[in-house]
């Protein structure tokens, strides 16, 4: 029973090394971008296409019907976003659409896997740096094959954070996400950075280059494998107030520790933002 999905486990990680090379592949070829829920929100064919790729190999291993999915591009065209107690896989296909289409060089594939709403696994492939992050609940987290872990770092004064600014920019959150940047710019910390992907961002906590990640507006596709990964390499996830982290939610604080943690959300200011799993018409 304990090793019940490691087969999974495995195999997406073959999966994710095959959608990554689509994406590289596909990126030497003239890139046609179409928008989606904002100008600003952009989607390729290659999005479109790995997904399913992506969804395509899944089904072909494991057999029709046995899984459920949620993809960021389907759920874009209109297949449901909620999380079930069914084995579930939760799939970005192209995490860092923008910087795939600009050739900004951090994209990455990911793949988590949840049952009974728990996630069991996450695989993020930074493609185009060849990394490949992985981590199965209470087996630890690794990059290429290296066991990776959160840095030690307790105070916020000697961190570096990463946020971004998805792609929503009503006036009110924009207000909000650049008051709350210069809140914690001014504490102050080493650094404030942004890879443009939140997938490749918590690996970057994972593997101790920074101290946290937070952002209002993610969905679950971004963040449910990182999560894993994260948290497999000794660091934390919670929500923007405090709360335990809710994958349907939109926001997420992941860090090295509950000090950097507390810490960032205290200065975070709360917008809100309609949760994933809402019914279509709030959407
Ligand atoms: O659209 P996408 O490139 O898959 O994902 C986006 C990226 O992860 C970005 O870093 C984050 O700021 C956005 O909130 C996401 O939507
Ligand atoms: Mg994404």
């Amino acid at each position: 029973m304990e090793d019940q999905w490691q087969r999974a486990y495995d195999f997406a990680v073959e999966v994710a090394r095959k959608a990554g090379e689509e994406i590289r592949k596909a990126g030497e070829r003239e890139i046609r971008v179409m928008t989606k829920s904002s100008t600003v929100d952009l989607v390729t064919k290659t999005d479109e296409r790995v997904e399913k790729i992506i969804i395509g190999s899944l089904t072909d291993e494991f057999g029709e019907g046995t899984h459920c999915f949620i993809g960021e591009e389907s759920v874009a065209k209109g297949e449901p976003c909620i999380l079930t107690d069914k084995p579930t896989w939760i799939i970005d296909p192209v995490d860092g659409t923008t910087n795939f289409v600009h050739g900004f060089p951090f994209v990455a594939v990911s793949i988590a896997f949840a049952v009974n709403k728990q996630l069991e696994f996450g695989v993020v492939y930074s493609c185009l740096e060849d990394k490949m992050y992985k981590a199965r609940k209470g087996k630890g987290a690794f990059c290429n094959d290296q066991q990776i872990q959160v840095s030690d770092v307790k105070d916020i004064h000697k961190s570096i954070i990463i946020s971004e600014h998805g792609t929503d920019r009503s006036p009110e959150k924009v207000t909000k996400t650049f008051s709350t940047m210069q809140k914690i710019l001014c504490i102050p910390v080493h650094g404030l950075r942004g890879s443009g992907t939140a997938a490749t961002n918590m690996c970057l906590v994972a593997t101790g280059a920074v101290e946290a990640f937070f952002e209002i507006g993610i969905h679950c596709w971004d963040i449910a494998a990182g999560a894993v990964i994260v948290q497999e390499a000794g660091g934390i996830l919670l929500d923007v107030d405090g709360g335990p982290l809710d994958l349907m939610s939109r926001r997420m604080v992941s860090a090295n520790n509950e000090t950097i943690a507390k810490r960032i959300i205290k200065e975070i200011e709360i917008f809100p933002v309609v949760r994933d799993d809402a019914p279509a018409e709030k959407q």
